[in-house]
């Protein structure tokens, strides 16, 4: 479904060049690849990922779906310098945080919409994405996303886009809040007396295996979690612990300022 489309990739930074990569890992043909970017330099790009750079109008010109890659500040710039060569056979994909459709379908007028969520895992195909298809878009362009999202992880149908906020504040801001627990594992680790790197794995690990169990066995995580601690036990001293100081409550709202931020930016 992908391999006759032009697709252009307009921002190859962090998360743009994870996309890039994940379609050229499933087998893209490098042809099909358009490229720009406002800073990275063209030889930079070319040379990395040896796909075409051109500059943003060119690329939308070119290509059959445009994917949006760069901050949420940069999308009206983006918008505006792509607009004269927008039609309604173009489907826009922007992944950019807080953005609605309808911002978008104001500026360019014409086009076909899908707000994405992906997250920063996709740069080891582990993304947890979620995408909301605009007004007039067709089943096809939603299997185009599904497509594109599941070459760098899981992907899920959100019908309300209201709900992209929330996606944002929990799955796509959601790695940050992990990396903290785990550089804090690690650290309680290494209080204890382990070595820096064993309590670096070990903390990595324990964070995915427990995702893991989560996933494979549908069990609810209280669950799992009776599961680990046994009567007057470690686990159970532990949790209490991080009972004391609100921990689950911090999370909670974690969750929920990042999804009013994601509101914010696209107010
Ligand atoms: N970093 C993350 O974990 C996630 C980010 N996002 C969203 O993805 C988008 C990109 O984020 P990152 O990749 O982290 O940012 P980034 O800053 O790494 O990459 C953005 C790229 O856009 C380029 N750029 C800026 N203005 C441009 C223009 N007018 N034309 C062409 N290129 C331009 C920049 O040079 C840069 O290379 C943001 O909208 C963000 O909300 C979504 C999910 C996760
Ligand atoms: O922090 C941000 O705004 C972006 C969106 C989700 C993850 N990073």
């Amino acid at each position: 479904m992908l391999k006759d489309k032009i697709i252009g990739i307009i921002g190859v930074g962090k998360m743009g060049s994870a996309l890039l990569t994940g379609l050229l890992n499933v087998g893209i043909d490098k042809k099909n690849i358009l490229v720009s970017d406002a800073y990275i330099p063209k030889e930079t790009v070319e040379e990395r990922f040896g796909v075409k750079f051109l500059e943003n109008p060119q690329l939308a010109k070119e290509s059959d779906i445009i994917i949006l890659a760069v901050q949420p500040i940069d999308i009206p710039e983006c918008l505006q310098e792509i607009y004269p060569f927008i039609d309604n056979s173009k489907l826009i994909i922007s992944i950019a945080a807080g953005i609605k459709v309808e911002v978008m379908r104001s500026i360019l007028k014409k086009g076909r919409f899908i707000r994405v969520m992906p997250n920063i895992a996709a740069i080891v195909k582990q993304a947890a994405s979620a995408i909301y298809c605009g007004p007039r878009t067709t089943k096809e362009d939603e299997e185009i996303a599904m497509a594109i999202l599941g070459v760098v992880g899981e992907v899920v149908v959100i019908h309300n886009e209201r709900f992209m906020d929330a996606v944002t504040g929990l799955s796509g801001s959601g790695p940050a809040y992990i990396f903290e627990v785990i550089e804090a594992l690690a650290d309680g680790g290494v209080k204890v007396g382990l070595r820096r790197e064993d309590a670096l794995k070990l903390a990595a690990q324990t964070v995915k295996g427990a995702a893991e169990l989560v996933l494979k066995t549908g069990k609810h995580p209280a669950e799992l979690k009776d599961m680990v601690a046994s009567p007057g036990g470690t686990t159970i001293y532990g949790l209490a612990e991080l009972e004391k100081r609100g921990t689950r409550g911090g999370f909670i709202e974690a969750v929920v300022a990042a999804t009013k931020r994601s509101e914010e930016l696209g107010s």
